[in-house]
């Protein structure tokens, strides 16, 4: 009998993903197989049965049909939800369905024949057992687990509104430290009782032990699996069977763990659903937190959504009709902090009035101003920690020559290099592009080079003249290259041995620092003017969640702040900032969006090329959108000509994009449906005007 295969095509393949194979018997839909492709033999999954219809003499039958050349039947077939997840993901991304499912499989198992499979499941099966009596050994024993925390009025309530609830989207809106967490350990308690699994996502890796650590203390006899990149391929393939046999009773993980295969699941709990993490940025460009939420209305399973500081799209769907909103989610708030600590009171500096106080050098040699530094040595005397954030890493990011105007650009990007003291390069961010600094101008040969800007280096150096005796660490991409030295940095910082922790966005996320009692943004004003529509709204959360580190200790809570210098004090995000008034900044925001066309009142899809000239990139949109104008399809859509795209040559290769935009999410789907056979016969184009890549991201984060 024939059954339809379905195997993960090459890119550009013509061929339909599902292929008739012939089989002795009819394997499940769901089951794993091996199957002969041209000379390869590749993992595949059964989808149904085949054609037996299809004519001997049509088209095809010139083809004769090979056999399934194995059956991985020890594994159970993945179950028909699944299949439908990665379905719905392919049909909505616009990626082969091929590319999708194979590809949310671990890459381990995708290799794997019969036999080692077996192998494999019987070393699973030991550790599962192993597990298992760890689990339920004395030392693991729930009686001796630390007593349950007694919830707050507001959890209390949260609770009881989440249990009275019909399944469905819930978008928990809790302030920093106003215990999600707890709701989530709750909550996640309830459906284990009842059977369930729990699968929870975190938007970085980063965050994975901590929160295990949490659920693990919390859940002493039950068996939990992490799923994220930073696993080993055999650590990987251990937590994926765990999860798919139904051995796992929680799957903790990044975004890529929404295609865990869950026969069970009871709930999914997405933190920090705000976090542009959840977004893949190559490939299969999905949204985690949006699959989650298909996946739970799918299978009827609660999706609970937390967050200080929602997406606005979140923000939107919660809001009811009434109110302008989408009315698509429940929306539960918990506004006050466990233990009744306040929030951090937001000081802003104004810039403006310091160089007019100070004198103007006052403020562009030095990263902080004079009242920031004062409050800073406050904390230094009361052995309490500060945090300073600033989104660029490196000394500076420009080195130039004073006397011609040389630059340090990069050969290979419109960008420049930046110049990173400790080794003494100038560092492509884009290409890697790296060289030791020159010690002369390379256009004019003068000696003087001079960094133009400031990054962490710059800003680590900077503060240790300012503070003398302060201890000073810094966390960035830089700083945590290796294996274990983020862990340790961070264990630095919580064991009180820094006073001054500098660093990028990483560290504003999740952590719990005790001692910390002022944070400072010292250059926040460009988000607010930058090109990017998101990019205020990324700004406040930033804010907001770096503003959550501090005072996390209801005694220091008192004297916690949040220090913002600016040149536009009055600008009103940082009047909600203030007024740690979430609601009314993105109540501003939608008004903004609205009147715009924009998301969450827009739907966008973009399509990016690259090619070795600019102008063979947007000779290719120009075709696309040419070749699409006249479509019924393309009617209630706006397609925007071509434009470079922000950064436009990157690593000598030349980037463009074009914009869509519908009002509609299905009239938007219409139009991507038809799309993929004129995106690929515009870009079979040959020699110069060939395009070397072509991606379509659906939703996309930034444009
Ligand atoms: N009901 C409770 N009683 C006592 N302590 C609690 C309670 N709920 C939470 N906590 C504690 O309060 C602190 C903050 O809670 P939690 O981490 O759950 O907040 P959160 O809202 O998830 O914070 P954030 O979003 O800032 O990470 C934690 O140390 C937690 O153990
Ligand atoms: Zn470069």
């Amino acid at each position: 009998m024939r059954l339809k295969v379905l195997v993960d095509l090459p890119r550009h393949s013509r061929l339909d993903p599902l292929l008739d194979y012939l089989a002795p018997e009819a394997w499940p839909a769901g089951t794993l197989v091996r199957v002969p492709l041209g000379r390869r033999e590749v993992c595949g999954i059964v989808w149904g049965p085949g054609d037996e219809a299809a004519s001997p003499d049509g088209e095809g039958a010139a083809v004769a049909l090979r056999e399934i050349a194995q059956v991985l039947d020890a594994l159970p077939p993945l179950g028909e939800a699944w299949r439908r997840l990665a379905a719905f993901a392919a049909g909505y991304y616009q990626r082969s369905l091929g590319e999708v499912a194979l590809g949310a499989l671990p890459p381990d198992l995708r290799e794997l024949d019969a036999t080692q499979l077996a192998r494999r499941l019987r070393r699973s099966d030991k550790l599962d057992r192993d597990a298992a009596k760890a689990a339920a050994s004395p030392s693991a024993d729930p009686a001796v687990a630390a007593p349950l925390p007694e919830p707050s009025a507001e959890q209390r309530e949260v609770l009881a509104q989440l249990a009275a609830m019909p399944p469905g989207p819930v978008l928990l809106f809790g302030a920093t430290g106003s215990g999600k967490t707890e709701v989530y350990l709750r909550e996640a308690a309830r459906v284990l009782e009842a059977g369930g699994q729990v699968l929870v996502l975190v938007p970085e890796i980063n965050l994975t032990p901590q929160l295990e650590a949490r659920f693990a203390a919390r859940f002493p006899g039950r068996r939990l699996v992490s799923l994220h990149s930073g696993l080993t391929p055999a650590q990987r393939l251990q937590g994926w069977l765990a999860a798919h046999l139904g051995r796992a009773d929680l799957v903790l993980g990044t975004r890529m763990a929404i295609f865990a295969p869950l026969p069970r699941l009871g709930l999914i709990v997405i933190d920090e659903e705000h976090d542009p993490s959840y977004k893949q940025q190559e490939g299969a460009r999905y949204s985690a937190r949006d699959l989650a939420v298909w996946r739970g209305r799918s299978e009827g399973v609660p999706v609970l959504l937390g967050s200080a500081t929602p997406s606005l799209e979140s923000w939107h769907n919660a809001l009811p009709a009434a109110e302008g909103g989408a009315g698509r989610y429940r929306r539960l708030d918990m506004p006050a902090r466990i233990g009744g600590g306040a929030l951090p009171r937001v000081r802003t500096v104004d810039l403006a009035r310091i160089a007019a106080q100070f004198g103007k050098r006052a403020v562009y040699s030095q990263p902080l101003a004079p009242p920031l530094v004062d409050a800073m040595r406050e904390r230094l005397e009361r052995g309490e920690q500060s945090l300073v954030l600033l989104n660029r890493r490196g000394y500076a990011p420009v080195l130039h020559c004073t006397s011609c105007g040389w630059k340090s650009d990069c050969a290979h990007c419109s960008a420049w290099r930046v110049f990173h003291r400790s080794d003494r390069t100038l560092r492509c961010h884009h290409c890697g592009f790296s060289e030791r600094v020159p010690f002369a101008c390379p256009s004019c040969g003068d000696p003087d080079l001079q960094p133009m800007g400031r990054g962490t280096e710059r800003l680590e150096e900077q503060i240790a003249e300012l503070l003398p005796g302060a201890r000073i660490g810094r966390i960035d991409a830089d700083t945590t290259r290796h294996k274990g030295s983020l862990e340790s940095q961070l264990a630095q910082v919580h064991d009180g041995e820094i006073d001054v922790l500098v660093g990028t966005q990483m560290v504003a996320k999740g952590h719990d620092f005790r001692r910390m009692t002022l944070v400072a943004a010292v250059q926040a004003d460009a988000a607010l003017f930058s090109s990017d529509f998101r990019a205020p709204e990324r700004l406040f959360a930033l804010l907001m969640q770096a503003g959550g580190r501090a005072g996390r200790d209801a005694e220091l809570a008192g004297r916690s702040e949040i220090w913002l210098q600016t040149w536009h004090a009055a600008h009103p995000l940082y009047a909600a900032l203030r007024r740690h008034d979430y609601p009314a900044f993105a109540a501003a925001q939608l008004l903004e969006r609205e009147s715009a066309a924009m998301p969450p009142y827009a739907f966008q899809a973009l399509l990016r090329a690259e090619a070795r000239s600019q102008q063979a990139a947007c000779a290719f949109l120009d075709a696309v959108s040419a070749a699409t104008l006249d479509w019924p399809e393309a009617a209630e859509v706006l397609i925007f000509p071509p434009v470079p795209a922000p950064i436009q040559r990157v690593a000598d290769v030349e980037r463009a994009q074009m914009l869509l935009e519908a009002s509609s999410r299905q009239a938007l789907h219409r139009l991507l449906a038809r799309w993929q056979p004129v995106l690929a016969e515009a870009a079979a184009g040959t020699g110069e005007a060939r395009i070397l890549r072509w991606a379509l991201d659906v939703d996309p984060l930034s444009i």
